[in-house]
């Protein structure tokens, strides 16, 4: 491809005929869209030659970093020979098998079974309709509610949207669906005013076993989280959180499933971050991470307590998808895994370039702009606050209409990094490949950045 691009001239068609996800169409149109063009390790180039380190990984996913020609020659190689085939009727095919056999090596011991989608939504979508099959083949018809938390990010199908939390979501569209409640997130910040983390992550707990009560326990299918949320802004829960939520869901026989779309495949430090939290989930949802995004994948770590049921019982389950266990994506899948394996991302993140990224990331609380700031991980984030408090508590956040995480936003992108703004929440989630010196240039980069926010909004008389 030329060097050079007509970037308006793409633009332009870009403007015409591309309705992008979670995009206000029209108000993109009168600035067009950046237009990406080439990756390379943690940084990516746009059309206008312009480079970014990548503190994002694409979208939580390029877990091996960009420019892994190992994966493309597999996907080549897997093209040239079937690009495709489907797994009904009876059929398979090799790189669907040995991803299955891979996934179930690599996952907490309850797994040996594995259910392929297209993606992280299907994934979900599998979930509900995975527990509520369960229940009925076990002859509790009644047991078909799904508790989520407000906040919470499981997709974009009717069903992914109804089980996340996020009001912005379920305003259009007329959702939740029935049978899907939610319960408060552990955000300490947000809720845990007057309680040490460990009373807060006891207390975020228990409202899960008040929405049991409440639905009634001879109702409820299944409890559904993200081990970290990832898109509702990096919420990391109190240590105390999970094992209080796992000795809940076994008081009242409910599935936990562990949503790690964005926390497995080594982004906390393990294969699966359920391991990291004590948790012992009956499903595990995966994606991104799976391919390191290079071709979409998604599907479920399906715990023997319901493949058992499905399998022995359950007869025909009518669910799938045409591209579940799609060949070239498993291949895909199979190069990125054994990537991350032979370069031991999983160890490194845990023992070394994650416990660094959290010494580092931590020293940018001293920034008079930084109210909080925390990570598990290679996943982080800071609250810019107008006031900083003498605790997390009494920090004085900015009013939200000034949009301050968005104007901080627009300094990294114009200064060579890529960080998100949930709010005034600033996050990061670089690719697992990251050195402790290209950790120095991130956070050298942010921090120049978050100099340049500070002297805008002094400029402008917000603080
Ligand atoms: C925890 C979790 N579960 C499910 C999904 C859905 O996966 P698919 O997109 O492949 O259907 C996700 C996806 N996560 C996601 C997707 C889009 C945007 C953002 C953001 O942070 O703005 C995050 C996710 O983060």
């Amino acid at each position: 491809r030329p060097e050079v691009y007509d970037t308006a001239a793409i633009q332009k068609l870009d403007t015409a005929h591309y309705m992008h996800p979670f995009t206000d169409h029209k108000a993109l149109g009168e600035k067009g869209a950046r237009v990406m063009v080439r990756g390379e390790g943690i940084y990516l180039w746009d059309s206008q030659g312009k480079k970014v380190l990548d503190g994002m990984s694409g979208l939580w996913c390029v877990n091996v970093g960009y420019g892994r020609t190992s994966i493309s020659e597999a996907v080549y190689k897997q093209m040239e020979t079937l690009p495709f085939y489907n797994s009904f009727f009876n059929t398979t095919n090799i790189p669907a098998v040995e991803l299955a056999a891979k996934l179930v090596k690599i996952s907490p011991p309850q797994f040996n079974h594995v259910y392929f989608t297209g993606s992280g939504s299907e994934g979900n979508d599998t979930n509900l309709r995975m527990v509520r099959r369960y229940w009925d083949v076990l002859g509790y018809k009644e047991r078909h509610t799904i508790i989520s938390r407000h906040n919470a990010y499981h997709g974009s199908t009717v069903a992914g949207a109804s089980l996340g939390g996020m009001d912005g979501m379920h305003a259009q569209g007329g959702l939740p669906i029935p049978g899907i409640v939610h319960i408060g997130q552990p955000n300490y910040l947000e809720s845990g005013r007057g309680m040490t983390e460990d009373e807060f992550g006891i207390e975020a707990a228990s409202w899960l076993e008040k929405k049991i009560l409440e639905v009634g326990a001879d109702k409820v299918a299944a409890f559904i989280g993200e081990p970290i949320q990832g898109a509702g802004g990096v919420v990391i829960p109190p240590a105390t959180y999970w094992p209080e939520i796992q000795r809940i869901c076994d008081k009242y026989g409910i599935l936990l499933i562990a949503d790690e779309v964005i926390c497995g495949f080594g982004r906390l430090g393990k294969w699966f971050a359920s391991e990291l939290f004590g948790i012992k989930p009956d499903l595990i949802t995966f994606a991104k991470g799976v391919t390191s995004g290079y071709v979409p994948l998604g599907g479920v770590l399906v715990g023997d307590r319901v493949a058992n049921v499905l399998i022995e019982k359950g007869g025909e389950f009518n669910h799938g998808f045409t591209y579940s266990g799609h060949p070239v994506a498993c291949a895909a899948a199979l190069e990125n895994i054994r990537i991350i394996e032979d370069e031991k991302l999983v160890e490194r993140v845990g023992s070394e370039t994650g416990p660094y990224l959290k010494k580092r990331f931590a020293e940018l609380a001293d920034h008079p702009l930084v109210g909080y700031a925390d990570s598990c991980g290679f996943v982080a984030g800071l609250n810019l606050v107008r006031v900083k408090g003498a605790t997390v508590h009494e920090n004085v956040p900015f009013d939200e209409e000034l949009a301050v995480g968005m104007v901080c936003r627009g300094y990294m992108f114009g200064n060579g990094m890529i960080m998100r703004a949930v709010g005034d929440r600033m996050i990061i989630a670089p690719p697992l490949v990251m050195t402790c010196a290209q950790i120095d240039e991130m956070i050298a980069l942010i921090r120049h950045c978050l100099d340049l926010t500070y002297a805008d909004v002094q400029q402008r008389g917000w603080l």
